[in-house]
């Protein structure tokens, strides 16, 4: 009986020998600026808990290393560090060796403001870090969550243009949000189980730009039914901010949706197939009609995006959403690029 139970203590213990040593063959940096915001804090608590991560690295221009060493008690085999603008190179010693960049850094709405109305404030912060990680780690996976993320994106890929190291296969916008809002709200009302939901949402990421496909996943809604669950996928951000009434917007859902993709990156980087996640990336899908970037569903792989899939078969009104998705979209895209050229 001893014996037994110490052969199976050993075995036990070569197995998670060589699970310790594949996490180790794995390790992964990953890095969150804006850390001791709203989202930042709970998405770096998932991060912590998540045994694909090794080290992670905490910047915000405050409070980022009281989070760190908050978070760092976790037991938890990934290391831990927080990084503050009182050191001149903070920002790049956190950034060296960075695999994953994910940026909830920015000011978030209060009631009555568009997403658009944070591009003033934002634009420039995701600028001067975009700036950063194209200096520090430009093969590094970029997750744009600053919003308005329609521009941001585009932004983004401007720094790493000008700076000459742009991958169009890293720099992904961060609309899993949308698609978890998407997922809950349907099952909601067809008292189905959320986890079972997989609806893609396409297009971009605030108002009419996000564009849910029922039909895709075998759902018909009509009438108002139909309209009221497109205008809550599409607005589930205002919700929030009026319930949080001046607050700030969702940071608990969105660390849980950031933490979600940052997962899928990291299983497909990991070596994991067909993993896909719907996401807001340089694409093809549109270009000729002057969309440069767009959600659909991205396979990803071991460099980032393995493959962009088409949005598939539409109904009528899906397809009447997209084209009013389309038209806003370019003009988001077009304020991005435009502001991004001239602030370098
Ligand atoms: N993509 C999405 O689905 C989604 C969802 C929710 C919120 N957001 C957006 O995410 C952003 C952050 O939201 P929040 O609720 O966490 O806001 P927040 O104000 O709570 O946190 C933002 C953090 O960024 C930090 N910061 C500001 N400038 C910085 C800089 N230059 N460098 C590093 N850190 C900096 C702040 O100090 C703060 O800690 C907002 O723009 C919001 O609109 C996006
Ligand atoms: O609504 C916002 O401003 C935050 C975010 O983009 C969301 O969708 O919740």
């Amino acid at each position: 009986m001893f014996a037994a139970r110490q052969a199976t203590q050993s075995v036990l213990g070569a197995a998670q020998r060589r699970a310790f040593s594949a996490t180790a063959a794995n390790a992964t940096r990953v890095a969150v600026l804006g850390a001791a915001g709203g989202i930042g804090q709970p998405l770096s608590l998932l991060l912590k808990l998540n045994p694909r991560v090794s080290e992670l690295a905490l910047y915000d221009i405050k409070g980022a290393p009281g989070v760190a060493a908050d978070i760092s008690h976790i037991n938890t085999k990934s290391t831990v560090k927080g990084y503050e603008p009182s050191s001149p190179d903070a920002i790049k010693e956190c950034l060296t060796g960075a695999e994953i960049v994910l940026i909830p850094a920015g000011v978030p709405r209060k009631p009555g403001m568009t997403r658009d109305d944070l591009f003033n404030t934002n634009a420039s912060i995701v600028r001067d870090l975009a700036k950063a990680a194209a200096e520090t780690c430009p093969d590094a996976a970029i997750l744009i969550i600053a919003n308005p993320v329609n521009s941001t994106v585009p932004i983004t890929a401007e720094v790493f243009k000008a700076k000459g190291v742009y991958n169009p296969k890293k720099l992904f916008g961060v609309t899993t949000l949308d698609v978890v809002r998407a997922s809950r709200f349907i099952s909601q009302l067809k008292n189905t189980d959320p986890a079972t939901e997989h609806i893609t949402v396409v297009g971009g990421h605030s108002g009419a730009t996000i564009v849910p496909l029922l039909s895709q996943a075998g759902y018909k809604l009509e009438g108002a039914e139909r309209d009221e669950y497109i205008k809550r996928v599409q607005f589930g951000g205002d919700e929030v901010v009026q319930a949080k009434g001046g607050a700030g917007s969702a940071t608990l859902s969105m660390a849980m949706a950031g933490a979600r993709f940052a997962e899928s990156l990291l299983k497909a980087a990991q070596g994991e197939k067909s993993v896909t996640e719907p996401t807001y990336v340089d694409s093809p899908l549109y270009k000729d009609q002057g969309v440069t970037y767009f959600a659909s569903q991205v396979e990803l792989g071991p460099n980032g995006v393995e493959k962009i899939h088409p949005v598939g078969d539409l109904d009528a009104h899906e397809q009447s959403l997209l084209e009013v998705c389309l038209k806003d979209l370019k003009a988001n895209i077009e304020k991005g690029e435009k502001w991004a050229k001239a602030n370098p």
